[in-house]
């Protein structure tokens, strides 16, 4: 059996590759301006077909969203059939589809990918999409329709949903009907099973204050209020705001977890009243970050590593009371924590913690080693991961006392209430008010566990970019070489300094990030050594009058 070529080239000839551009899976997909990536999507559509045959017909996860980037860019990524990124070995596979440069050379690169794999083309495939709420979406989607089409793929359209939502509804596909089953995978089966896992940890306890939700004018406004409306609890009493979804030009602009974490202020649309609880989700609702502001009219942020450590602490007392010997909270984060949190995990909580690549599926892979392993990026886009022999500890535990019995429940219904599949705004979000609701906490209190270093993230843009190499979970530089020696005599300067340089995966630019124990010094550093970058690795365009 091999491919109908007539029927591939014949749609492909419809979503023609934009000839002078080259296209790379990167840290989160590919994504760039939404106009110029019909082709890619489309070639997705196909490979997500052989990704299915090659997991002998189980689902696979197609998502059309640039997150908390420009309204006018896009991406695409796929989902693997647990609801996991895709296996890192099929990027290379997405890149060489989306850069063949003719429908015939699409073809031969699809029969190559086929017979490299061994995939058995007479399995009918299955593929699930959603889209977020972009004006190129529908574009987008339609181009992806044709990929399936063209395979004969049978395709479920999820609309407009939220990425996190996307992995549930894939993991929930693949686990119909057998002892894993995730759960219902429509809307209503998301909310039921988040919802009642929430009320189920909170019922008894002291109801909240009023959670202002900032949702970045994207799809996890509707989302949102939909939770809601199945919550139907004044445990989970919201105001959301930036919200709208249909007028062009607001998506992420002034607003968003990113705009949030980035700027170290507040969103457009919110202004903060000393005691009230805020959040904002990025644009695909997949980051998630907390802030209040004091009656001095300080700003306060609580990112992904404070929401890491809250976690965490919560589950290690957990384990604690349940009295399960041998199962281990760890938490893994990147070099992008800041220092003060990874010493706060170490020296305080005594918990293990490593660091991983940027990108979630690198974290989540750190985090699959452990029993109970908490990841998040700072940027607040994180879960909790349960392994199998974590499960099967919890299952064994035969409870002594009342209190050893509440807690394995509690662990239960939180394994319940986390979307395992990948990090997920609303989720974690529910997760966060549990813990806070049964601690009688205020974000202040949560905020008191450590100070974060003052620390700062500065983008270089460069010629070109690919020059840089890392190694050391992306912490030190190999290429270009002698820079990282540069960054070595910078950081020694300044006491408690840390800085490391990396390509974006994301972005056509290079990051710096520097920390130091004072806000000066910590500029001082990252001026610096954006400058050193700048000037020693082809820095483009006018040189930033703030670089040192
Ligand atoms: C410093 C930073 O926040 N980097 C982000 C950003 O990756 P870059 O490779 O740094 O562009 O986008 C990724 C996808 O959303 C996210 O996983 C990651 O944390
Ligand atoms: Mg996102």
């Amino acid at each position: 059996m091999s491919f109908d070529a007539e029927k591939i080239i014949e749609y492909s000839n419809k979503n023609p590759k934009p000839a002078s551009t080259t296209f790379a899976y990167g840290t989160a997909g590919f994504r760039t301006v939404g106009d110029t990536l019909g082709s890619t999507v489309f070639r997705c559509g196909l490979l997500a077909a052989l990704r299915s045959q090659s997991k002998n017909g189980q689902v696979i996860g197609v998502m059309i969203t640039a997150s908390h980037n420009h309204e006018r860019d896009n991406g695409v990524k796929l989902v693997d059939p647990m609801g996991e990124m895709l296996q890192q070995s099929w990027e290379a596979y997405c890149t060489d589809v989306a850069n063949a440069q003719t429908s015939e050379e699409l073809v031969e690169t699809l029969s190559h990918i086929a017979q490299e794999e061994r995939i058995d083309l007479t399995i009918k495939p299955r593929v699930a999409y959603a889209r977020d709420t972009r004006p190129s979406g529908p574009m987008l989607q339609a181009a992806l329709e044709d990929g399936l089409a063209a395979l004969d793929v049978e395709a479920s359209n999820f609309g407009i949903v939220t990425t996190p939502q996307l992995h549930y509804f894939v993991r929930c596909l693949n686990t119909q009907g057998t002892a894993a089953s995730y759960g219902e995978p429509t809307e209503a089966g998301y909310n039921a099973k988040y919802g009642q896992a929430f009320l189920r940890l909170v019922s008894g306890r002291e109801t909240p204050s009023k959670l202002f939700i900032d949702a970045a004018n994207g799809v996890g406004a509707p989302q949102v209020l939909k939770l809601a409306q199945a919550i139907n609890s004044p445990y989970f009493d919201i105001e959301v705001r930036n919200s709208d979804t249909q007028t062009l030009g607001k998506l992420n602009i002034g607003c968003g977890a990113d705009h949030v974490k980035s700027n170290q202020r507040p969103p457009a649309g919110v202004s903060l009243v000393p005691g009230s609880r805020y959040c904002s989700f990025d644009g695909d609702a997949d980051r998630l970050v907390y802030y209040y502001g004091d009656e001095h009219g300080a700003f306060h942020l609580l990112d992904g590593d404070k929401i890491s450590t809250l976690v965490a602490t919560y589950l290690r007392d957990l384990v604690a009371t349940a009295g399960i010997e041998d199962l281990q909270v760890g938490v893994v984060q990147t070099a992008y924590a800041n220092g003060n949190s990874t010493s706060y995990i170490k020296d305080t909580l005594k918990l293990p913690t490593v660091f991983a690549k940027t990108g979630v599926k690198h974290l989540h892979h750190e985090a699959e080693k452990m029993n109970i392993g908490v990841y998040f990026e700072a940027n607040g886009h994180g879960t909790v991961l349960f392994n199998p022999s974590a499960v099967a500890k919890l299952r064994a535990v035969v409870p002594e006392t009342p209190a050893q019995a509440d807690a394995v429940e509690r662990l239960w219904a939180l394994r319940d209430l986390i979307n395992e599949s990948v990090g997920d705004a609303m989720s974690d979000m529910l997760l966060v008010e549990t813990i806070l609701i049964c601690k009688g906490w205020t974000l202040a209190q949560w905020n008191e566990a450590y100070t974060d270093l003052p620390s700062r993230l500065l983008k270089v843009v460069v010629n070109d970019r690919t020059i840089f190499k890392t190694t050391n979970a992306e912490q030190t530089l190999t290429a270009p070489h002698g820079l990282q020696d540069i960054v070595d005599s910078l950081v020694a300067k300044f006491p408690r300094g840390r800085s490391f340089v990396r390509p974006s995966g994301t972005e056509d630019a290079v990051r710096v990030y520097a920390e130091a124990a004072t806000r000066r010094d910590c500029d001082q550093l990252a001026y610096a050594v954006a400058g050193a970058v700048f000037d020693k690795a082809g820095g483009r365009g006018e040189r930033p009058a703030e670089f040192l």
